[in-house]
């Protein structure tokens, strides 16, 4: 019966949530995934392991020294999340990082300072195109979180559909950015609410709070930590009784819970660039963010 099920279960339906939701979904060259048990790629931010065999993909992170997500980040991430979800070989994806210590810094603080209004645009325009690739996977997604997750390291992980984060009180996670003296938007407030719950996202975002392990998984945040040379191991674990339910169940099931936070975003996105511009252009915004640079460069020192 468990067989039966697992084929069943590798019938999946075709395309993202959002294609799945009736909106046309675009067509990517497939040309780095042909029949070999195993298919990599890397590029010079992220790196794409997928074994055909268990069906799992693992995409690394790979920017030192924070895997701070810029530009080039963002079109590789965007990239490589394309051809998993065309790929019928992969049903389930890990993120994780191969940068000691760090997750991901989130959103490159350089791409929104001192950069012209189009780049403001198009930067945000990549952010709110990766948040819905991870946010309307298809896929079953789970993040390894093996090191520091701040704002957009967060906001990645609140975009799985099940987070593992190693037992280390350094590696904190939360969305800070009330701290950098900037503001979450709509929907990285909406990920955190759907995990975590009104009353807590709303202390969460309005304090910036950066949560340690303990404190991350009382508050549901994640849902488990696990020594850190496990991080890896039991997201593969893990991944595997994901795999015991059929992809079709799973996937009309996952859009049932996300379209709506999905539908928010697209029917507002234009609205949300333009807030974003103005915001992050204005000089106050502006002067936050080069002492927030300049605080983290006289830690170092
Ligand atoms: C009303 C309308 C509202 C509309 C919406 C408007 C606005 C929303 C705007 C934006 C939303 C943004 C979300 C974000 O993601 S903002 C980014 C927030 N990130 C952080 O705060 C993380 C900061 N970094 C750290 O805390 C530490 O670096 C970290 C714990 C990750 C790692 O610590 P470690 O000690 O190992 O490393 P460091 O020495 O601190 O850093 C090394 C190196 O990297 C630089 N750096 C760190 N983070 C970033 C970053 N996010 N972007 C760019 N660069 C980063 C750091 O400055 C060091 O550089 P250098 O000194 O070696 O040159």
């Amino acid at each position: 019966m468990a067989t039966l099920l697992r084929k069943a279960a590798r019938v999946s339906l075709s395309g993202s949530l959002l294609s799945a939701g009736g909106r046309p979904g675009r067509l990517y060259a497939l040309s780095y995934f042909g029949s070999n048990s195993r298919n990599s790629s890397t590029s010079s931010k992220v790196k794409v392991d997928l074994d055909n065999s268990s069906g799992i993909a693992v995409v690394k992170f790979q920017g030192p020294p924070v895997n701070s997500m810029g530009m080039d980040f963002l079109t590789e991430m965007a990239i490589g999340l394309d051809k998993l979800e065309l790929d019928k070989n992969c049903r389930g994806i890990i993120l994780t990082s191969a940068v000691p210590k760090v997750f991901s810094a989130g959103l490159d603080i350089m791409d929104m300072y001192g950069k012209t209004l189009e780049h403001y645009e198009l930067f945000w325009r990549s952010v709110q195109d990766l948040w819905l690739k991870l946010y309307s996977s298809s896929k079953i997604m789970i993040a390894a979180i093996n090191g520091a997750s701040p704002a957009g390291g967060c906001l990645m992980a609140l975009s799985c559909d099940y987070r593992i984060l190693a037992d280390n009180p350094r590696y904190k996670i939360g969305l800070n950015e009330a701290q950098l003296g900037i503001v979450a938007p709509f929907w990285f407030k909406d990920s955190m609410v759907n995990t975590v719950g009104y009353r807590i996202a709303e202390e969460s975002i309005q304090f910036g709070v950066m949560y340690s392990p303990a404190d991350a998984l009382k508050i549901g945040l994640v849902d488990q930590v696990v020594p850190e040379d496990k991080v890896l191991s039991t997201a593969k674990e893990k991944m595997e009784k994901w795999f015991d339910i059929p992809d079709h169940a799973r996937q009309i099931s996952k859009s049932m819970m996300r379209k709506p936070t999905i539908d928010r975003m697209l029917a507002n996105r234009e609205t949300d660039i333009k807030n974003f511009v103005g915001f992050i252009s204005k000089d106050s915004i502006q002067k936050s963010l080069e002492m927030y640079m300049a605080m983290l460069k006289m830690k170092k020192g």
